[in-house]
């Protein structure tokens, strides 16, 4: 009696469960038609946007120029701004020429100095590299008294000061390491109408802690001196930014004190809650916020599939350097101190001017790597991410990662070191199936460090959309995947790819988990993937189904079940380390299911093989061909006329 009762409820389970799936799978259907359908509305308003703007201004152009947003003016009251018939526009363009020797400006300079000079307040998210600082340099040399500007770092300071010196522009500092004489002059100087300064760069420690600083600043407001105000990395001021710094959060006093000074606050990356936090703390009523296109269309965006053996990408990247860049300048990006260390060396030995550089090298072996790279003296630093805020060196030619970085936002900030001057530049990621562990294990203790991570791993592993559309996803943009321009290795050679069926590949790999849970085992991704290409013990080669696909293959099948949440992660701590093991993931269960079925993109040619072994084969138009039965443990090959 109480078996039968059984038996029914589990049947009724078991049709719950069918039915469940059949949901989740009607879900996803339809959040992918959601999806494509959000991005087409997007688009077609931006179509929309477009044509109304080149209705009004003939002749400019709206590539890269942008989204604005803003309640103060309507969109046709801000286009009047990318226009040159200000009463300050002839000085502008002359020092754009003369002082800093651009022949023009790019995407959003122009307006972004236009409202600046017309007294706005204004936030100014530009990717890195684009140029945020003329917007306000210019408009300080074109205005009368100074400009105040505040910065995060001391070296960043100096590196501007340094560039401003260089092409006759004054300027000054006043931060912790200004003597005493030096603070007496540039305090003076505030208010001196002989204008000793056109940009005064600060901390905002200084801010927070001088009175005395404040009591000369009040002087020059009133004195008519302080022309503007330029908050540099503006996102510091939020909690919810990347890089909150405390000191930012009493900016506000500046906008309160001084409210007839226009503020301009410049970051590379900042989403609009972020923004919104940042315009409340620094009292800025209503800003106009000008968004620049995150897209860099003079980078070459490529993936590249690294093997476990350390040698053969290094000799891969030697040879690449060698050939492809010869006497070009670039960056190697690496996980570790170790590694920047352990890569340069082996650069070198392959004849490769490289040198190291990391946080723990003493800070004048740092600065002088920095400098001969700068100099090309050095052809390339390899370098943790610790070479980042502040290098601004225009001619990189290439930025190769020799190991995945850990998110979007940080590899994008990362490559986008290279081709600074607008020329062609290759950003270059080599993709490793253990550097995911690897960083695993270093994000875990970060909130939401395993979701980013896993956004960079989707876009080394996507072999089916845009590189740039990935990222646009990430950034929020609306993307027409023609903005590429065949600018990345998917739109180069990408459309090569099959969708193939890895269901009974799927069942294989939870089956070890499987197991091995039930053994109370836990399994690295190491001892996966050797379990499933057979290397295990003995014993459980006759418990599980072992395959015949290459290393890179069950690397990618792997990757794939995690990325879709069949696998998931498992840390365990020690004193000394933190392990990665692969547990059974949400989704594991849908496999019992005998209709349920997962599929992953792959490329023809892309992993060791134009020979992809699959038990079912799609192709992009949805043709099926190849065998049906999912469950079939033959693996087929797949003829390259797919
Ligand atoms: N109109 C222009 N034409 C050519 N080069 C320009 C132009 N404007 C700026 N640049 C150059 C000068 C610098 O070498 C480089 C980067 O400018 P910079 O203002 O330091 O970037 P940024 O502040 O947006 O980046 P980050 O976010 O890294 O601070 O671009
Ligand atoms: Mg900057
Ligand atoms: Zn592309």
């Amino acid at each position: 009696m109480e078996r039968n009762g059984a038996n029914e409820v589990q049947a009724e389970l078991d049709s719950v469960e069918a039915e469940l799936e059949v949901v989740e799978l009607q879900i996803a259907e339809l959040l992918e038609k959601q999806a494509e359908l959000t991005s087409r509305k997007k688009r077609l308003l931006r179509k929309l946007e477009d044509a109304c703007e080149s209705a009004q201004t003939a002749g400019s152009s709206s590539a890269g120029s942008g989204s604005l947003s803003g309640p103060v003016m309507t969109k046709q009251e801000l286009l009047r701004y990318e226009n040159a018939d200000f009463p300050w526009s002839k000085e502008l363009e002359q020092n754009l020429k003369n002082t800093f020797q651009l022949s023009k400006f790019r995407p959003l300079q122009q307006k972004a100095v236009n409202l600046s000079m017309s007294g706005k307040d204004l936030f100014l998210v530009m990717p890195t590299g684009r140029g945020k600082s003329l917007c306000y340099q210019l408009p300080a040399v074109c205005s009368e008294g100074f400009t105040l500007v505040v910065t995060p770092l001391v070296s960043l300071m100096e590196d501007q000061l340094m560039y401003l010196k260089s092409i006759h522009v004054e300027a000054a500092t006043l931060n912790a390491s200004s003597t005493k004489e030096h603070a007496k002059m540039v305090l003076a100087g505030m208010t001196d109408t002989k204008a000793p300064f056109k940009l005064l760069y600060v901390t905002p420690e200084k801010i927070a802690k001088s009175k005395l600083l404040m009591s000369r600043l009040e002087k020059a407001y009133n004195a008519g001196r302080l022309s503007r105000i330029a908050v540099d990395e503006v996102h510091c001021c939020s909690q919810w930014g990347h890089d909150f710094r405390p000191d930012y959060k009493l900016l506000g006093i500046l906008k309160r004190q001084f409210p007839k000074v226009p503020l301009l606050g410049l970051t590379a990356t900042a989403t609009s809650s972020v923004l919104k936090d940042c315009q409340k703390i620094l009292c800025v009523p209503e800003p106009i916020t000008l968004t620049a296109s995150f897209n860099r269309t003079n980078l070459y965006y490529e993936v590249r599939f690294k093997n476990s053996n350390s040698e053969e990408s290094i000799g891969d990247i030697a040879s690449l350097i060698e050939e492809r860049y010869q006497g070009q300048s670039g960056i190697v990006y690496v996980f570790s101190q170790k590694d920047a260390d352990s890569v340069s060396e082996d650069l070198q030995k392959k004849g490769i001017n490289a040198y190291p550089y990391h946080a723990n090298m003493a800070p004048e072996d740092k600065s002088r790597v920095h400098r001969k790279w700068s100099t090309n003296k050095i052809q390339v630093v390899v370098a943790t991410v610790a070479f980042g805020m502040g290098i601004d060196k225009s001619d990189v030619r290439f930025v190769i990662h020799h190991t995945i970085s850990k998110s979007i936002e940080n590899y994008y900030q990362e490559s986008g070191r290279a081709g600074r001057d607008d020329q062609p530049a290759d950003c270059i990621v080599y993709f490793g199936f253990n550097d995911i562990f690897r960083i695993s294990t270093m994000v875990v203790m970060e909130n939401v460090g395993q979701k980013k991570l896993l956004t960079m791993v989707e876009y080394c592993q996507n072999v089916d959309r845009c590189r740039r559309s990935v990222m646009a996803v990430h950034f929020d943009e609306v993307w027409d995947d023609e903005g590429c321009n065949e600018m990345c290795d998917v739109c180069r050679h990408g459309n090569d790819y099959i969708t193939v069926d890895v269901t009974q590949h799927a069942k294989d790999v939870v089956q070890i988990v499987e197991l091995a849970s039930s053994l109370d085992e836990k399994l690295t991704p190491l001892k996966v993937t050797e379990a499933w290409m057979g290397k295990g013990p003995a014993k459980r080669r006759k418990m599980i189904q072992t395959t015949i696909l290459s290393r890179l293959e069950v690397e990618a099948i792997i990757t794939h079940l995690l990325l879709q949440g069949y696998l998931s992660e498992d840390f365990s701590f020690t004193p000394y380390t933190t392990y990665f093991y692969l547990k059974l993931g949400r989704k594991a269960s849908l496999l019992k299911n005998q209709s349920h079925s997962v599929t992953m993109k792959m490329r023809k040619t892309g992993l060791d093989a134009n020979v992809v072994k699959v038990s079912q084969v799609k192709t992009k138009e949805g043709k099926r061909s190849g065998d049906n039965t999912a469950n079939s443990s033959v693996t087929k090959k797949v003829k390259k006329d797919l």
